[in-house]
């Protein structure tokens, strides 16, 4: 999990992931240089202990081979004694002593003055004879030491008599054994240094091996090896001659023991480290772009698997949309209402509903066929109204029109279309919603008609009689055709209603009005009650004569009727009437005419009532 979490951090911050691996890989390789020079260092001080022990060894060995001299030396001076008595055979020994160590430059007697006594051999050591030892001389001191310790001693390296550098070994000399007293100078052992050494080094020294020997003066003896000296490092140890621990022996390290010493290890841990730092950064590396793509891979899974679910969704928001509109377009088949919807630029017929073909008779195809060649034939008005569904369209809004269909067998069906514009997705349509509305229209026209008729005679009422008075006034009046007015009332008419009772009035009103309605033959009269008891009759076209002449007939029909009035002189109902008739002119209107008629109408009940008077005007023409 927690390898998980890192991979996943690690894949979003790949140049940090990078910048680490990078730093890992430093380290690595650090650490593989530094296990390298560590081994080195390892096998240098392996180097170094081992050359140690050989120069440790080497100089125990010189000190042993120097004892075994000195010794010699000793044992000569412990027969000092024979000198005296038996000095042929001492120096026998002497004799046999430098034969055997040729180390030796002279073997010699100082007495006890320190004078120089005896040398031997004395070829080559002449400038010694009678040397003496004075206080100042370097080594008179280890000399006095050695006699008052009866101690040997050995000096320091110093200039010897004979040239060159050398070594002294004094042994205090007595003439009886254990008798200080008898002390008798000392035996002398003169050692030329490379001589010396040479000697004490020249089976033990490996030829490969450089070393120095050296005393506080310096270098007294110096041996080159077959490798080169390598002048980096070297070890010390320090050699004890005789008494005198002031020598040291320095060795310096050959190729050949490197090469014993050095192993191919450190090569092959820094090869190795090296390789397997390698190998694990670019492990991490091939891990970091595995890790990469796979994160990458994730999100693209994650995106598809989204991408999936929100298609899913759509598909599922597409099927319910389906379902939905197959279920509101079988609606709308199912609807009493035609409803079809065109689309503009271009126009075309987008949709119509079951309704539309079927309520004409036609399948859905025929209708659309017949519609795109001779939409006439559906549509007589169709010009017209393509006209006004362009003025709609202009001005964006919605109208009702009043149309009329054709049915596929002829007849024709009236049909309301209310159509609304509508503009969606950069397109214009024009949405249509008609219907069959015979039963409306004539719904409509009967109320128009009771609108117009008086509730108790069944003739036109007063606004019909305003309306009609005036659109006929306005049609004469461009036809120059004059317009005929009867105002008729019935007389004394109060009295019959105080004589026989409001409802024998309103039978009588009744009767009379039938008799005015069927007493006009001509189409365009119209009978209509003015108010009260009062009536008025249109005459399109009649002149006066024409108007008195229906007057006329109005009088008899209502003689014809014989309702009894008992308080009239006549003992029937009577009417009397005004009658007047004019040819419309400019600047004359209809209430002009109704006033003549109404003039008239006085005048006929001024006169006696139950007769005709004709309206009297001068300036106008009255037929
Ligand atoms: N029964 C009945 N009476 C009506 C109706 N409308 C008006 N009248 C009556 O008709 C009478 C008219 O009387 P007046 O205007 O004095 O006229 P008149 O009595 O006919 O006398 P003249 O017109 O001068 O002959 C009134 O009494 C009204 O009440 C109606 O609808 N029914």
């Amino acid at each position: 999990m927690r390898a998980a979490m890192l991979a996943h951090h690690a894949a979003q911050h790949p140049a940090i992931a990078r910048a680490l691996i990078a730093a890992l890989l430093l380290s690595l390789l650090g650490a593989n240089l530094w296990a390298w020079v560590s081994l080195l260092r390892a096998e240098q001080i392996q180097a170094v202990a081992r050359l140690q022990l050989e120069t440790d060894a080497l100089a125990r060995q010189i000190e042993a081979r120097f004892s075994h001299q000195t010794s010699s030396l000793q044992r000569l001076a412990s027969r000092w004694p024979l000198h005296h008595r038996q000095g042929d055979l001492w120096r026998q020994d002497v004799e046999l002593l430098l034969g055997d160590f040729e180390n030796f430059q002279a073997i010699e007697w100082l007495d006890a003055d320190y004078r120089m006594r005896w040398i031997e051999p004395l070829t080559g050591n002449e400038q010694v004879v009678g040397f003496a030892y004075s206080p100042e001389h370097p080594n008179y001191p280890l000399l006095e030491d050695s006699r008052l310790s009866g101690q040997p001693r050995l000096s320091s390296s110093f200039t010897l008599q004979q040239g060159g550098k050398g070594l002294a070994y004094y042994i205090p000399l007595y003439r009886q054994a254990d008798q200080p007293h008898s002390f008798d100078g000392f035996l002398l052992g003169i050692f030329r240094v490379e001589v010396l050494i040479s000697d004490l080094l020249s089976d033990l020294l490996q030829t490969h091996l450089s070393v120095d020997f050296k005393d506080g003066s310096g270098v007294l003896f110096s041996h080159q090896g077959s490798d080169q000296r390598i002048p980096d490092w070297s070890v010390d140890s320090s050699v004890r001659l005789g008494d005198n621990t002031g020598f040291s022996l320095t060795a310096y390290p050959s190729q050949r023991l490197l090469r014993s010493t050095r192993t191919s290890l450190p090569l092959l841990v820094l090869i190795s480290g090296t390789l397997a730092s390698l190998s694990l950064c670019y492990a991490l590396w091939l891990a970091l772009i595995n890790t990469q793509r796979w994160d990458a891979l994730s999100r693209s899974n994650r995106a598809l698997q989204s991408e999936i679910v929100r298609r899913q969704s759509i598909e599922e928001s597409l099927q319910h949309n389906q379902a939905r509109l197959k279920l509101i377009l079988d609606m709308t088949d199912h609807s009493h209402d035609a409803l079809f919807i065109i689309g503009l630029n271009p126009q075309e017929l987008v949709y119509l509903n079951r309704t539309c073909w079927h309520a004409l008779g036609y399948t859905e195809e025929q209708l659309r066929a017949v519609l795109a060649i001779a939409p006439a034939d559906i549509m007589p008005d169709f010009e017209q109204w393509a006209t006004d569904l362009q003025r709609l369209v202009t001005r964006r809004g919605s109208a009702i029109f009043q149309q009329q269909v054709r049915h596929r067998e002829g007849h024709v069906l009236p049909l309301e279309i209310s159509v609304r514009h509508l503009a969606r997705y950069g397109r214009d349509y024009l949405i249509c919603v008609g219907r069959n509305n015979t039963e409306q229209l004539k719904i409509a026209a009967r109320l128009k008609r009771l609108s117009h008729l008086d509730g108790l005679t069944g003739l036109y009422n007063r606004r019909y009689f305003d309306q009609t008075l005036a659109s006929e006034w306005r049609r004469l009046r461009r036809e120059n055709t004059p317009l005929g007015l009867l105002m008729l009332d019935v007389d004394y008419f109060k009295r019959f209603n105080d004589q026989l009772g409001h409802q024998a009035g309103d039978d009588a009103l009744r009767q009379v009005a039938d008799a005015l309605r069927n007493s006009l033959q001509r189409e365009g009269d119209s009978a209509c009650r003015y108010g009260g008891e009062e009536f008025a009759v249109i005459l399109p076209g009649a002149d006066m004569t024409q108007c008195l002449r229906v007057a006329e007939h109005l009088h008899q029909a209502i003689k014809r009727l014989e309702i009894a009035h008992p308080d009239s002189p006549e003992q029937h109902l009577t009417i009397s009437i005004g009658s007047a008739s004019l040819i419309p002119a400019e600047g004359w209107e209809p209430k002009e005419l109704i006033s003549l008629a109404d003039e008239a109408l006085y005048q006929a009940k001024a006169e006696g009532r139950n007769r005709t008077c004709q309206a009297q005007l001068a300036d106008h023409d009255i037929s």
